[in-house]
């Protein structure tokens, strides 16, 4: 036997094998994975793109904030989330679940299992004619869990949620503040892995607002449930450690907030706002970098040693810095003039 023929071909499954060895999916690791997530709804014959490719990974553990403009896809990437819609194209995961390909019982039972939600109105979170403690207590009930830890489990997170004093009190007794607490005990009386709240804020003062999103801080630190909250609420980015912007339909950009210490042992908070690079390599400039500058339509590319320069595709004010490794600059043209140019 020669030693050509000893060397073995790696066979095509073998390759793809090796290949996903080494890069691994996207957000592999991450409890929640939307990848490119597109859903367009038809309404009257004319078609709505509310998410147009949304790349989103929450990792285990995350207190995660959604925020954007009204219509910029917030409800939809909420509903797909929960269970309640299936999206268009792109892939979305949660934990175990796949909820591309879920039936519906399957959905029945992540909604039951691995879930939690708390809405805008009250009225849709807890029942009117049962007491704080009976309204936590009745997820528990439906879930076959006995009546001695139905009440301990309820009293526990009224407490942890700062509304123990509502235990007796119906929710036409409590303020709206406090309803939204108990509903978010009320959500998470099952255990869920992760809880989403949908603009829990929207109906209450700043004040009260705040004692809310603090709950939901309380609840992610003390029971290390993953929260993504959708709001509109310019303060949320105070109470939580990402917030991600949506703007029709993608992510297009973070704020990040992390604690430094300084040299003399005290912490500080800085929050920072990035730019999201998506899968496909697109980024979103925020508006009013795009009318500074008049960039519209093509625009001038070329790679730095450490960054990526971008000016419009007039004489450039300034030229690309010499020792740039790239020293040609890269015109790119809107779809529509390459199309053009064919
Ligand atoms: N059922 C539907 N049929 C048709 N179009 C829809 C439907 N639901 C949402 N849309 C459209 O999809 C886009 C995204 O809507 P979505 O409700 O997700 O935005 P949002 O960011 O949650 O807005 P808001 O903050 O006002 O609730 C909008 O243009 C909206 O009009």
């Amino acid at each position: 036997m020669n030693a050509v023929q000893t060397i073995e071909e790696p066979t095509l499954g073998a390759l793809e094998a090796r290949a996903r060895q080494r890069t691994g999916d996207f957000g592999e690791h991450a409890l929640i994975v939307c990848d490119s997530l597109v859903r367009i709804y038809q309404s009257e014959g004319v078609e709505v793109q509310a998410l147009q490719g949304l790349d989103l990974l929450v990792e285990d553990g995350e207190l995660v904030a959604i925020v954007g403009a009204s219509g910029s896809g917030k409800s939809t990437l909420l509903s797909v989330l929960s269970g309640l819609d299936v999206p268009t194209a792109g892939k979305v995961r949660v934990g175990p679940w796949d909820l591309m390909s879920m039936s519906s019982a399957q959905r029945v039972e992540y909604r039951r299992s691995m879930v939690g939600f708390v809405w805008q109105q009250t009225a849709r979170n807890v029942v009117p004619y049962l007491s704080g403690t009976e309204n936590v207590a009745f997820p528990m009930a439906l879930a076959g869990v006995r009546r001695k830890e139905r009440d301990r489990r309820a009293t526990e997170l009224l407490e942890v949620l700062g509304v123990g004093y509502c235990a007796d009190r119906r929710p036409g007794q409590m303020s709206g503040g406090e309803q939204q607490r108990v509903a978010i005990a009320v959500a998470l009386a099952n255990s869920p892995q992760v809880l989403f709240a949908d603009e829990p804020t929207g109906e209450l003062d700043s004040a009260t607002s705040h004692d809310v999103l603090e709950g939901l801080r309380t609840v992610n630190r003390e029971l290390g449930t993953t929260v993504v909250v959708v709001t509109h609420d310019p303060g949320v980015s105070e109470h939580v450690q990402r917030t991600v912007s949506i703007r029709d339909g993608r992510t297009s950009s973070e704020v990040v907030r992390r604690t430094h210490t300084r040299d003399d042992g005290t912490e500080h908070v800085v929050a920072e706002e990035l730019a999201v690079l998506d899968r496909a390599g697109r980024v979103q400039l925020p508006r009013e970098y795009r009318e500074a500058l008049n960039l519209v339509g093509r625009v001038r590319l070329a790679l730095e040693e450490s960054h990526v320069s971008l000016w419009p595709d007039r004489p450039a004010p300034t030229a690309p810095r010499p020792g740039g490794r790239h020293s040609a600059t890269h015109t790119q043209a809107t779809p529509a003039e390459q199309e053009a140019d064919r």
